[in-house]
């Protein structure tokens, strides 16, 4: 079942409540930088989303990185509210408390078996997030290329470790099966007893969060995030890290517009 755009803003400006507001944190909340361990959320967004905590039922962040890397790099510790969930939903992050549950057995056959896969790579760096790893090409002479020759063994590798493979921009991630950033949205909107959701992503690993908005039969906004790597059908398109704080700073006006409006009416 799928609703329109309108429909889904309007309901988040008229029940508030009801709302929950789901963000990836890479390309969406932090601009795409070389260096995974650089990147940080663009200026003025944990005030944002704090500003939001406050006003909607729930804002909650669906990331592959570990939850508590997400809270550190947004500076996000203080937003009322605010649930992250890492690893694509493996890890709940609230209050300051992370429940993860133990490391897939996978994990160390992947992380020694990238090694060899990635010697000689120049300007390929593996990150070791201990639930799961990822091969980055970004810094690479020839991204795409290198990316691509890449898919097959670490396909091959994933599969012998009982993991999956998640692929993102110049990125391929090695992680366990059974949770996706759908399921975690899902679930996430039935805790809540969610009546209207917006979902805002900017990679492949975010499509099934945007499916999930579009089944949940919610009145419901997906938001793009868009760059010149990836193009992703969503409801709206915004530019980036400094669109998508602009999209939900106009949310937030909305929201305590309306409020005014309905209290003096
Ligand atoms: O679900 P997300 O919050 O979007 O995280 C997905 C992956 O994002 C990170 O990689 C991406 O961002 C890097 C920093 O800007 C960039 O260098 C890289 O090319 C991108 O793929 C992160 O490093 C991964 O661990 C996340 O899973």
């Amino acid at each position: 079942m799928t609703t329109n755009t309108s429909d889904g803003l309007k309901a988040i400006v008229a029940d508030p409540a009801g709302a929950v507001i789901g963000l990836d944190f890479d390309g969406t909340l932090s601009p795409i930088v070389p260096d995974p361990a650089a990147a940080r959320i663009h200026p003025g967004g944990a005030e944002v989303l704090a500003r939001l905590g406050r006003l909607v039922g729930a804002v909650v962040i669906v990331t592959g990185r570990p939850a508590a890397t997400a809270v550190e790099y947004g500076s996000l510790a203080g937003v009322p509210g605010l649930v992250v969930l890492g690893h694509y939903g493996l890890e709940r992050w609230e209050a300051g408390a992370l429940a993860a549950p133990p490391v897939h057995p996978g994990l160390d056959l992947a992380r020694t078996g990238l090694v060899p896969l990635v010697a000689g790579l120049d300007g390929v760096r593996i990150e070791d997030k201990e639930r799961s790893v990822a091969v980055h090409t970004r810094q690479a002479a020839d991204p795409w290329a290198t990316l691509d020759a890449l898919r097959d063994p670490v396909a091959a590798l994933a599969a012998g470790a009982g993991l999956v493979v998640e692929p993102g921009k110049f990125v391929l991630e090695l992680r366990p099966p059974g949770m996706d950033k759908g399921v975690a949205l899902n679930a996430f909107l039935g805790e809540r007893a969610a009546r209207s959701v917006l979902f805002a992503g900017d990679d492949l690993g975010d499509l099934p969060a945007f499916a999930a908005v579009r089944a949940s039969g919610l009145p419901g906004v997906t938001v793009f995030s868009g760059s010149l790597e990836i193009e992703v059908e969503a409801d709206i398109v915004v530019d980036g890290p400094p669109g998508v704080l602009e999209f939900l700073t106009s949310v937030a006006d909305a929201v305590e517009s309306e409020a005014r409006n309905g209290a003096g009416a």
